[in-house]
């Protein structure tokens, strides 16, 4: 069973009744290897919380198997599955002092009391608690309570841990800084964490891999950088970046040496046959309708390039976003100076081959991501 720590095999979810009921997760498969670090990632409602809920045990498996460690876990209760977990609405004991609560979570591990304060002073200082270690959980702010239980799962020695939302309440300062911390520390004790955030960038910052859910069902699971660029579908490629893909529908001509993309409002894109692969263009060939997809920042201004109308230019600080009306829709072009162009100027814009993203008009499965087969 090599070096998995978690095996997730066929899994369903439904509440109420099998087959009946809500559908909050289906036939997930997933295999996560000891010492990752994985998100799960997706919109609100997309089965996300269920699934480490059921590896957790505090909801039951509707059909498949969980193993940790190589033993099958989905019939054990919580207490028996080695799992130390930090779950929003999973509280801390109200009688007990944040500092207690910590130490609480160390009892099973017997460990010498200077060591247990140690390991307690150690993580309150990297959550940036220490000031609130004597205080009641009543008494401190939903996110001091939130990074105590956050310190009371990691402190734990466990064959997984579980973290759900763990900084959802943080402000965006002190989240950016926990990050690198938590990672760091979860990485140098090998430890093997799983994630469920709806936000990109805590998932992009933290996680080896991804799995992007959507309805219920596993969309890709992959590390963060093949996710950017090679999305497996046309849901993974507009949720993952910001701003998002520009997306637009097509259809897909050839004429003489050369394939067009026909957008709305009789905009073409023209590009020489050779700027795609065999294998592209033979996927290509024959398709009626396409969807295109293209990130703001492969975008480029070009003086003969197709036109576009600027709607809105917005400074950043540190980025231009200029969105402009074309073809119908919006695309949404970043450039990282300051660049000076008012609403109603024309410009023109240049889509390199090699930044297209092409998915099935139907099923939105990816064909192809700039010259290669997906
Ligand atoms: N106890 C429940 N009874 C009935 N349906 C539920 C229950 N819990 C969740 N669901 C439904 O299951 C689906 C998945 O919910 P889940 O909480 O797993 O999603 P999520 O991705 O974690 O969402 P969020 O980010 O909002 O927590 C949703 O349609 C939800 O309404």
């Amino acid at each position: 069973m090599s070096g998995a720590a978690l095996q997730i095999t066929g899994v369903d979810k439904f509440y109420g009744a099998v087959d009946r009921g809500v559908h909050a997760v289906k036939n997930l498969s997933i295999n996560i290897e000891k010492g990752e670090i994985i998100a799960l990632l997706g919109s609100s409602g997309c089965g996300k919380t269920s699934t480490l809920r059921m590896i957790a045990g505090f909801e039951e498996v509707s059909r498949g198997r969980i193993a940790i460690d190589g033993r099958e876990v989905h019939m054990l209760p919580p207490v028996k599955r080695n799992v130390a977990m930090a779950f929003e609405g999973y509280s801390l004991y109200p009688p007990l002092t944040v500092r207690e609560n910590i130490a609480f979570a160390l009892k099973a591990s017997k460990l010498p009391q200077a060591k247990v304060d140690e390991k307690v002073g150690d993580i309150a200082r990297l959550l940036e608690i220490e000031d609130i270690l004597d205080r009641y959980p009543s008494s401190i702010s939903g996110g001091q309570q939130q990074r105590a239980s956050l310190g009371r799962a990691l402190v734990r020695d466990a064959a997984l841990h579980l973290l759900d939302e763990p900084m959802g309440q943080l402000e965006p300062r002190l989240r950016a800084v926990l990050r690198g911390r938590i990672k760091h520390y979860i990485k140098e004790r090998g430890l093997t964490a799983i994630l469920v955030t709806h936000d990109q960038t805590e998932a992009n910052a933290l996680a080896d891999r991804i799995a992007v859910m959507e309805g219920g069902v596993l969309l890709q699971f992959d590390t963060p950088q093949t996710i950017k660029q090679r999305p497996a579908n046309l849901f993974t490629g507009a949720f993952v970046g910001e701003p998002p893909m520009n997306v637009f529908a097509a259809t897909v001509d050839f004429e003489g040496d050369g394939v067009v993309f026909g957008l709305d409002q009789g905009v073409q894109l023209r590009y020489a046959a050779g700027e795609f692969s065999p294998a592209v263009l033979g996927e290509l060939r024959g398709r009626g309708k396409v969807m295109l997809g293209i990130r703001p920042y492969a975008v480029r201004r070009a003086e003969r390039g197709v036109a576009a109308k600027v709607a809105v230019n917005q400074w950043l600080g540190d980025q231009t976003q200029i969105a402009t009306d074309f073809a119908g829709g919006t695309m949404v072009l970043v450039e990282h100076d300051r660049v000076r162009l008012a609403p109603g100027e024309e410009i023109g814009l240049k889509l390199d081959a090699g930044a297209l993203h092409v998915f099935d008009a139907e099923s939105g499965q990816a064909l192809s991501h700039g010259p290669e087969l997906a």
